[in-house]
């Protein structure tokens, strides 16, 4: 892969930033930092006590060319943020001062220590992994490889593994029969027996590692009878398409078009439901064909839809659950009217800064924590004791009533949604199950609440670092005239809101506007982008 490793300059490492999510960058520049990320895992593993810390290598959504690495840590979740600045340190210093920056890093004290690596299907990612292998061998950890997987796969690996969550025979420490089980104990309680008359389901795999999921989770609803009621069709499998070029959740949520490649019997056909994952299948977003036009249905209304289902079944539990708290978490780049939609049904909602790191930790606020990025990037927290207290009645024998009912959905879907972070498998799953629950078409769903237009743009420029974002990372404090001129541009639209931000996975510089029309949201999106261009540095041709 990439440069000969025999030129590779370990004197002068290229200088990372532990991102939004990890180490990216094209995947040439990877290879001391896969090793150092590997180093730095047996590190901390040591430091919990030499329980197994996550290494995934994936590059998500980004072009083909890209790589890239995440660390978990033991319980599942992504690695401590107190740690990230660790891991920039001994990604970056040059190969002369890695012992001392390896002992400066140091602090965990157990003999053992013990990594687990997954990777995408990027053709460089198998290679990648093995110097992720070498770095944490090399510091004495003990290395299990578990191949191509999921981002959440890895996640749920690590956390199983560590004996965080309980254990279910079957491969990757019981992934798919958990999902399933869940699934199916959520979908027994339905009061309608039968199949469904729409159960296909198109998921466009973007190239990528879904595929593989998406055909274990189909074997094991097939072997169970449920095939009547959810039948998976993947499209865009690996090899049958370039990964995430013109298909996946990133290409349908960001461009809004529908997944090249399908087939016409996957996209034309009328009633027809289709998602998107992404890269590593840690996002998901719906689609369908309205009556003229390629309709979305994104995160926001992913969070609408399971937030309100599980508002109704919290408030049927009420008699033996109390009132656990229940809140939404979206990002600045959450559609306006998806808050207002579940403000008026008495759902909080709160911000956070983008990326599932934060979110994620927003969420974990409530007793039950929904939380979705725009983008299709979430689950549903429930908190432990919450969970243990469903699971204790669900399993009493009783004497059913809308208390007990709701108690073992909302039990089911503490089982079915992953605990650790955004999962695109797991989601749909838990999308179908609701949808099935109610009864309700993609189209009725998409219909939940009408979103205002908007539109989502990239820019090039010299240096993202010379935007420096506010703590909540919807203005700009520099440059400030940059800023001045898009609150002045927000403000020629009717409902006009824009804000930019630098991406901390991609080369580029965000730009985001929302508005009363179609036109307004698309005119106001290629205005700002300019203003980036022109006041920031923009690269290549003028927008
Ligand atoms: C606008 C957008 O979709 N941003 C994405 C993207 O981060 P950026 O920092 O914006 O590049 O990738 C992250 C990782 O998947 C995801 O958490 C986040 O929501
Ligand atoms: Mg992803």
């Amino acid at each position: 892969m990439g440069p000969a490793l025999s030129k590779i300059d370990r004197e002068h490492p290229p200088q990372l930033a532990y991102g939004t999510a990890g180490f990216r960058c094209d995947a040439t520049q990877l290879v001391i930092a896969m090793e150092r990320v590997g180093m730095l895992a047996a590190l901390r593993s040591r430091d919990r006590d030499g329980l197994k810390i996550g290494v995934m290598v994936t590059a998500s959504h980004n072009p083909h060319r890209d790589n890239g690495v995440k660390i978990v840590d033991p319980t599942g979740a992504m690695l401590a943020q107190a740690w990230e600045s660790k891991a920039e340190k001994v990604a970056c210093c040059p190969e002369s001062q890695l012992l001392e920056t390896l002992a400066s890093v140091a602090e965990g004290e157990a003999a053992s220590a013990s990594v687990v690596i997954g990777r995408d299907t990027r053709a460089h990612s198998r290679a990648l992994s093995q110097r992720v292998r070498a770095g944490a061998e090399a510091l004495g950890a003990r290395v299990e490889d578990v191949g191509v997987v999921t981002t959440p796969q890895l996640h749920h690996c690590v956390r199983a593994a560590n004996g965080f969550s309980p254990v279910v025979k079957g491969p990757l420490y019981g992934y798919a029969d958990a999902l399933v089980d869940a699934f199916e104990a959520l979908l027994k309680t339905s009061p309608h027996k039968t199949g469904r008359p729409d159960s296909t389901v198109v998921v466009d795999c973007a190239g990528g590692v879904g595929a593989f999921g998406i055909h274990q989770l189909r074997r094991r609803l097939e072997e169970r009878g449920l095939a009547s009621v959810l039948s998976l069709r993947a499209a865009n499998i690996v090899r049958e398409a370039p990964l995430n070029h013109q298909c996946g959740a990133e290409h349908v949520q960001k461009q809004r078009l529908p997944p090249k490649n399908l087939s016409r019997r996957d996209l034309g056909a009328p009633n027809l439901r289709g998602c998107s994952v992404d890269g590593d299948a840690d996002r998901l977003v719906y689609w369908f064909h309205g009556l003229s036009n390629f309709e979305i249905v994104d995160g926001d209304k992913i969070a609408s839809l399971l937030a309100v289902f599980i508002a109704r079944e919290l408030a049927a539990a009420q008699p033996l659950i109390g009132t656990p708290s229940l809140g939404v978490v979206q990002t600045a780049y959450a559609n306006g009217a998806a808050a207002a939609f579940l403000r008026e049904r008495r759902v909080e909602v709160a911000f956070a800064k983008t990326g599932v790191k934060y979110v994620h930790h927003a969420a974990e606020a409530f007793d039950v924590g929904v939380y979705f990025e725009a983008n299709g990037h979430g689950t549903v927290l429930v908190k432990e004791a919450l969970r243990a207290r469903l699971a204790q009645l669900d399993s009493e024998p009783g004497t059913g009533g809308r208390a007990r009912l709701a108690v073992s959905r909302l039990h089911a879907v503490a089982r079915l949604a992953n605990q650790s972070v955004g999962d695109a498998l797991a989601d749909l799953l838990l999308v179908e199950a609701v949808l099935c629950l109610q009864q309700k078409s993609i189209a009725a769903w998409g219909a939940l609440y009408d979103e205002l237009p908007s539109r989502q743009l990239k820019q090039r420029v010299a240096s993202r670092a010379l935007l420096e974002p506010n703590a909540t990372e919807t203005r700009l404090v520099a440059p400030a005239a940059l800023q001045a001129k898009i609150d002045a541009l927000a403000a020629s639209h009717k409902s006009g809101r824009a804000f930019v931000r630098p991406s901390g996975t991609e080369d580029v510089v965000r730009v985001y506007a929302e508005a009363a029309t179609r036109r307004d949201a698309d005119a106001l999106a290629l205005e700002v982008r300019r203003a980036v261009f022109d006041l920031a540095g923009g690269l290549g041709e003028r927008p």
